[in-house]
């Protein structure tokens, strides 16, 4: 069983964030996911019999997220969920959902929280590992509140890890990645660095602010972040 690590010192910094109202986000999709919660016994996605150590894997676009998660996969043995992956394989599948999310991953934004938060969940119930990292989600503040209310039991996250990277490094990456991926051209970088500015950081800084946030550095060589990334999950076992 995985511990709380008792050292915080590593810590980022911790300036407030503002948390959005539930008037500014809209009755609808709380009706959605109020309906789906109620149908399950015992509430959200987990129970007091199933409690998964959850970790969020938060940074910009092309800060290294991906490439680290299949490290601590084969390292300390998480199921891996990107969030995008997910909503790249609706596409594929030409899903209810595929042309709308095709669309808004086209232009770098955001997902409808209750759309990307049925793929995940659906992801977690079909697995029985109890240690998972979930890549880039929650995206937005609004994304998060929705998880939280959604999942109730064992909402909050054990740890987040935040690649902290500058975006003329990360902007390079993404455009050499060639795996023809829609938005991994100079326009829609454009637009998910400032969706990453605008609406992922303060939800950053939230994790910062409750003391689960472990910020690493981003840049240098693949190993090197690995040895960040190992102090980390090292300092839980
Ligand atoms: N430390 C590194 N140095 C150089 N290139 C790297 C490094 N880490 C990852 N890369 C490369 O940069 C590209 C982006 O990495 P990765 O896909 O892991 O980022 P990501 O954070 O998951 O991005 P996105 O949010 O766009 O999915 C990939 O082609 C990857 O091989
Ligand atoms: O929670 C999420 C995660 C992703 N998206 C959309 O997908 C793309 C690509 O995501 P990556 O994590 O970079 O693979 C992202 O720009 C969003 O458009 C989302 O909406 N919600
Ligand atoms: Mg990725």
């Amino acid at each position: 069983m995985w511990r709380r690590a008792t050292s915080f010192s590593h810590l980022l910094s911790s300036s407030k964030s503002s948390l959005l109202s539930p008037a500014s986000y809209g009755p609808k999709i709380w009706e959605t996911l109020s309906t789906e919660v109620s149908k399950q016994p015992g509430g959200g996605f987990f129970s007091k019999e199933r409690t998964p150590f959850i970790t969020f894997v938060l940074g910009g676009p092309g800060s290294g997220k991906g490439t680290q998660c299949s490290r601590i996969v084969d390292t300390y043995g998480f199921t891996h969920l990107s969030a995008g992956d997910l909503l790249r394989k609706e596409i594929t599948m030409n899903s209810e959902n595929g042309a709308m999310i095709l669309d808004t991953i086209a232009k770098g934004k955001i997902v409808p929280s209750e759309v990307t938060i049925r793929l995940i969940r659906k992801a977690i119930e079909s697995t029985e590992n109890d240690k998972f990292l979930i890549d880039g989600f929650p995206r937005t503040e609004e994304n998060r509140i929705a998880y939280e209310r959604i999942v109730q039991i064992g909402a909050e996250p054990n740890i987040v890890l935040f690649f902290d990277c500058p975006e003329e490094v990360m902007v390079k990456r993404v455009l050499s990645r060639n795996e023809g991926r829609v938005d991994d051209n100079i326009d829609t970088v454009k637009e998910r660095l400032k969706a990453f500015r605008s609406l992922n950081l303060p939800v950053i800084n939230h994790y910062s602010n409750k003391g689960v946030l472990y910020k690493i550095d981003g840049t240098g060589t693949q190993d090197e972040i690995f040895e960040r990334v190992c102090a980390v999950f090292d300092a839980w076992k």
